[in-house]
């Protein structure tokens, strides 16, 4: 299967500077989009509830503040960035009431219709302009001439127009740089689940912890362990991300690229293969989608619990420490890069 991927050159930017755009949240993602939508020429109104701790932060950055309410009646493109958990109630409160024919709801991730969590009326276009990467770095990498590569979906097609808009709204975050590739909502959601819990946070953050653990259960210093098995693992991505798997075993030592080959299948071997395959089962079922939506419901106990854990586990000191040290490393994840 062949997908279509579009650059610079494929997007008119000038079809989203003709339109006032709301981002609905100035987080992770909502801080990117919207300072660089406005940096490509693009008028942009923030929405905000009242107590937002973000308020101060998007009126700092010279945006101008709205409620959600106000922004969605303001706009022609509503783009919603707050939590996915969030969004069902912010549609139905502050969007819904504000849509009429011809305007445009875009997501940055789509959670919400794919579970059927919202259901926008039929006059509207709903596409998704979803990056794949952290919203601190799709800021940064706009501010430095470069890009995150996004997803670009339409659900529904009222105006005709709903992908030529949505490629030119990730051309005003940087998208289009680095390239857009035509989806689907299921299809970005149920990888990007997928990706996030198996192999990026979920699988990454485990096999780092546990190589940690078993390195100092052995009587190994903390901070060799800490080098070892997460400072490192960056400069190794890193040379994956220039040039595949292969180019990171031409860099390492024959002796690395043995140890690879013959015990890095028995890290991840059969049963860690079969138990992703549940794990994106969950996702198709919408069996995670559940949970998590009454998770959330319910105050969110075991995300707070388990987030802790995580904050109180020894790696997390050492790293801390280690940090410190270098200049280079231990910078705040600032805004604008
Ligand atoms: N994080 C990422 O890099 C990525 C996220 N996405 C998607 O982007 C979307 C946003 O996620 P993310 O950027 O992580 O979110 P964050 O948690 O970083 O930020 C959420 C923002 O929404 C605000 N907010 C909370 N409640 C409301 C509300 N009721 N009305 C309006 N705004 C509200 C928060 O304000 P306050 O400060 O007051 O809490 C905050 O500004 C999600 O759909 C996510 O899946 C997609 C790709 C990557
Ligand atoms: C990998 C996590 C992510 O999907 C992302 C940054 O792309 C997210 O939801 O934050
Ligand atoms: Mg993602
Ligand atoms: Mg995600």
């Amino acid at each position: 299967m062949s997908v279509e991927v579009y650059y610079d050159d494929d997007a008119d930017l000038g079809l989203i500077q003709g339109r006032k755009v709301a981002v609905i949240g100035y987080g992770s993602q909502g801080h990117a989009h919207a300072l660089s939508l406005r940096d490509s020429g693009v008028d942009v109104v923030i929405g905000l509830p009242a107590g937002s701790k973000s308020r101060p932060k998007a009126e700092e950055q010279g945006l101008r503040v709205l409620t959600p309410a106000e922004a969605a009646a303001e706009a022609d493109v509503i783009m919603i960035l707050a939590p996915d958990t969030a969004q069902r109630t912010i549609y139905a409160e502050s969007i819904a009431p504000n849509l009429a024919p011809g305007k445009a709801l875009f997501f940055g991730h789509g959670f919400n219709i794919r579970y059927g969590l919202i259901t926008p009326p039929a006059d509207v276009d709903v596409a998704m302009v979803a990056p794949k990467g952290p919203g601190h770095l799709v800021r940064r990498q706009y501010v430095d001439g470069k890009g995150v590569p996004c997803l670009v979906a339409v659900e529904q097609d009222a105006s005709g127009n709903a992908f030529p808009l949505a490629l030119a709204y990730a051309k005003g975050i940087g998208g289009t740089r680095a390239g857009a590739i035509k989806t689907t909502f299921t299809e970005e959601t149920e990888t990007d689940l997928f990706g996030e819990q198996a192999v990026l946070c979920g699988g990454a953050a485990a096999l780092v912890q546990t190589g940690f653990e078993v390195l100092t259960e052995a009587g190994y210093a903390p901070e060799v362990a800490y080098f070892e098995c997460l400072h490192e693992l960056k400069l190794i991505v890193d040379l994956m991300y220039e040039g595949g798997i292969a180019r990171m075993r031409y860099s390492i030592s024959d002796t690395a690229e043995y140890g690879d080959l013959s015990r890095g299948p028995r890290v991840v071997d059969s049963r860690v293969k079969e138990e992703m395959r549940k794990i994106l089962g969950e996702i198709q079922s919408g069996e995670f989608a559940r949970e998590w939506v009454a998770e959330d419901e319910a105050g969110r106990p075991n995300f707070a619990k388990w987030r802790a854990e995580g904050a109180a586990h020894p790696i997390e000191e050492t790293g801390q420490k280690l940090r410190s040290m270098m200049s280079w490393v231990d910078r705040p994840l600032t805004e604008t890069a």
